[in-house]
């Protein structure tokens, strides 16, 4: 297929709301969630996510973000409401355009197989034949900084080099949509900025959209292009602040003026959900 071609497929594969625009990659429309134990976790969520967006997720533990991110997975079912993926329901997605993958606290790695094995996993079980699927692999494992550790074992990669070698099994199924649940959480501080700055260029170098759901004022500046603040009890929406920070975001962007700004802003609407949602811990 060459350029022309690709783009025209592109184009006609992306949603069109009606107006000349395109529908957005992800739509919570007035989403409740009751568990069947009567947690009461989401309360009319209203939410668009548009193509190319980086989008977290911030706010007090058992606000719902992890609940509000499986949905947009299709893990869990609205109670009320409708989640909608580029205008469709989730059956109609999986489509070379239209994919999305999944990232977790955990690595969640196969011990007994290299990294190269399990950043293949998905296409193996796709079906998807060799000589497809080892030069995506060997690319994906290059954008996460693994390509000399390919025939490593999990047990013999740090905590962050594990987390590589699952956003590299990921990004190995070339997904449109990249979903992540407190992905660097359990890293030390360090560790983490490195993650945050090579996954802000991975998202910036690609068509890619991600949610990401993050404890962390200064992870969700340092990241996004919009970020979600949530309260608790029930779950809700309480401020979406787009971070406009045109600029490259480096070392010189955490101690810069406007990232601060940002800071104190998220700070002070996470005081508020506090205050709303009762902040609880658990
Ligand atoms: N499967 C479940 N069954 C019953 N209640 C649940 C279930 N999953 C989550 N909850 C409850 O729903 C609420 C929202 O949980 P959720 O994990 O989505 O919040 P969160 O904001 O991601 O929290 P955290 O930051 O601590 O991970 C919490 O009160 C939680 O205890």
């Amino acid at each position: 297929m060459n350029r022309d071609d690709h783009a025209m497929s592109q184009a006609a594969a992306w949603e069109d709301t009606g107006a000349g625009e395109e529908a957005p990659v992800l739509s919570a429309q007035r989403v409740e969630k009751t568990y069947r134990n009567g947690t009461r976790a989401l309360d009319e969520v209203k939410l668009d996510i548009r193509r190319g967006e980086f989008v977290s997720l911030l706010g007090p533990s058992g606000c719902g973000k992890s609940t509000l991110l499986k949905m947009f997975a299709g893990l869990e079912e609205p109670s009320h409401g409708h989640i909608r993926w580029w205008g469709k329901n989730l059956a109609t997605v999986g489509t070379p355009e239209r994919t999305l993958a999944m990232v977790f606290q955990e690595a969640t790695l196969m011990p007994w197989a290299s990294v190269e094995q399990n950043a293949r996993l998905p296409l193996d079980l796709r079906g998807m034949p060799r000589a497809e699927s080892e030069p995506r692999v060997r690319e994906a494992l290059r954008l996460v900084g693994l390509e000399n550790f390919h025939q490593v074992l999990p047990r013999e990669l740090s905590g962050g080099m594990q987390m590589r070698a699952s956003i590299a099994r990921a990004l190995a199924t070339k997904p449109n949509l990249l979903l992540m649940d407190e992905p660097f959480g359990a890293l030390d501080e360090f560790t983490r900025n490195r993650l945050d700055a090579d996954l802000r260029d991975i998202w910036s170098r690609q068509d890619l959209t991600v949610v990401f759901v993050t404890h962390s004022i200064y992870e969700a500046v340092f990241l996004s292009s919009r970020v979600i603040v949530m309260a608790a009890r029930p779950g809700r929406v309480i401020a979406d602040v787009a971070i406009d920070a045109p600029g490259p975001r480096d070392e010189a962007f955490r101690i810069s003026a406007p990232f601060m700004q940002y800071c104190k802003t998220l700070s002070d609407y996470l005081t508020l959900a506090n205050q709303q949602g009762g902040g609880h811990e658990h």
